[in-house]
């Protein structure tokens, strides 16, 4: 039997749409009709979750992912659709809400682990643990007031955890806390998946999702895209297939930066031009979202307005912040190339992108051997890197321990 069914879900809020503020309006307004704008956040959703399940669900902000949560949860009702859930849920949504700030954390912990159905001389047994295990003991008499959000945060995922779940709802929990006490919490995700508890897992962290899920549903604007395996719905929304990454937005995108950009960061005598930089992905396909440690194409076309001899062609890594992160050219490469004229493309291939995470931004540029500018495209092109490891850092250093 499944842990949790859910049939052809919808959500609809309503947001009221008007506001009465003069007497006259509030007056008229009485006889009319309450005006609501609409909105769809979830369109047909239909899945199952085995027992002993984990089940990841990924997409862009606002795609929904809470909002199905939530009504899994029964903190929300559906519009249309029902979710039927077999066992015991405990949901590890909006983490803290009940918290006072003028207790302590060892009254917060006390009456937070009551609310979760905890019993009282449980939680005096555990008491120590739940400190610990948030990284918190020396702050058990400390008002939670004068506590970090993360710290706050710590002690609720560090006191929920003590329920003895049978189905966990969890969303976004990994996004706070510092790699320690993230890895943490997978240890004991992982061991309550090992006792056969079944998990739904919210979260941006595609690495973790990879890692921790056996399958994963994708959201788009509400709509279920993709469910089945974690790898392949991945790369699904990494890749393309989710609608907001057409090659069209990605073109839109790269005109208005393009756009923006003009004319300080472009320059050079144009007798040869870079016509466009295209990003392609594993698949062949182009894109500006890729998996860290995937291979990755720049293809840079060109256009020469005469036969020019000796050119060279060039990139320039930055991060978000404008720090160069790496450079290359033809030259550096050792590739000579005598001439070029009319319009062509030179690739660069990158076996395997050794960079973690973030936007990353490109200059690519063609000059003379003696780096006088025909063309220059400073950090006008943008992809973005989805993490796949759990290392720590910007990017990879290959190496490894040895005892
Ligand atoms: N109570 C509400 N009233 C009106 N609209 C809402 C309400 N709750 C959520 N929404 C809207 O529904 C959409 C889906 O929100 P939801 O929080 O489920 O998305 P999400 O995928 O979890 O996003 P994120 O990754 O940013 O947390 C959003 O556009 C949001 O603004």
């Amino acid at each position: 039997m499944a842990a949790i069914e859910v049939e052809n879900l919808h959500k609809l809020f309503r947001i009221p749409h008007e506001k009465r503020n003069t007497v006259f309006e509030s007056l008229t307004g009485v006889l009319r009709p309450p005006q609501y704008e609409t909105f769809q956040a979830l369109n047909g959703i239909n899945f199952d979750v085995d027992e002993g399940e984990a089940l990841g669900i990924i997409g862009e902000n606002g795609s929904g992912k809470s909002t199905l949560l939530k009504i899994m949860a029964n903190i929300l009702r559906p519009t249309k659709g029902r979710v039927k859930v077999n066992r015991r849920i405990t949901p590890f949504l909006e983490l803290g809400v009940g918290f006072q700030p003028n207790f302590t954390a060892s009254e917060n912990v006390r009456t937070y682990a009551t609310i979760m159905g905890v019993s009282k001389r449980e939680i005096e047994d555990k008491l120590d643990d739940v400190l610990e295990f948030a990284g918190l003991e020396k702050f058990r008499d400390a008002k939670l007031k004068n506590f970090s959000s993360g710290m706050q945060v710590r002690l609720a995922f560090s006191t929920a955890i003590q329920t003895d779940p049978e189905i966990l709802l969890m969303d976004e929990v990994l996004a706070v806390g510092d790699m320690e006490f993230q890895q943490k919490c997978l240890d004991v995700l992982n061991q309550y998946r090992n006792e056969g508890v079944t998990i739904v897992f919210v979260s941006h962290d595609l690495g973790a999702v990879r890692r921790f899920c056996d399958r994963t549903l994708l959201l788009n604007k509400g709509v279920q895209v993709a469910l089945g395996n974690t790898g392949d719905v991945i790369d699904r929304y990494v890749y393309g297939g989710n609608e907001l990454q057409t090659p069209e937005a990605h073109e839109n995108e790269q005109v208005k930066a393009e756009e923006e950009a003009a004319p300080k960061n472009r320059w050079g005598d144009k007798q040869v031009e870079i016509a466009n930089v295209e990003f392609y992905d594993k698949f062949g396909n182009p894109g500006s979202r890729f998996n860290s440690f995937d291979p990755v194409t720049i293809r840079i076309f060109y256009q020469a307005h005469k036969k020019i001899l000796g050119p060279v062609f060039g990139i320039a890594l930055y991060s978000e912040k404008g720090d160069n992160l790496y450079g290359t050219n033809t030259d550096l490469k050792n590739l000579t190339i005598d001439s070029i004229e009319g319009s062509g493309y030179i690739d660069l291939v990158i076996d395997r992108l050794t960079i973690f995470t973030g936007r990353f931004f490109l200059t690519v540029a063609i000059h003379s051997h003696d780096h006088k500018p025909y063309d220059w495209h400073d950090k006008l092109y943008s992809f973005d890197v989805m993490p796949t490891t759990r290392d720590a850092g910007l990017f990879e250093i290959p190496c490894s321990w040895k005892l």
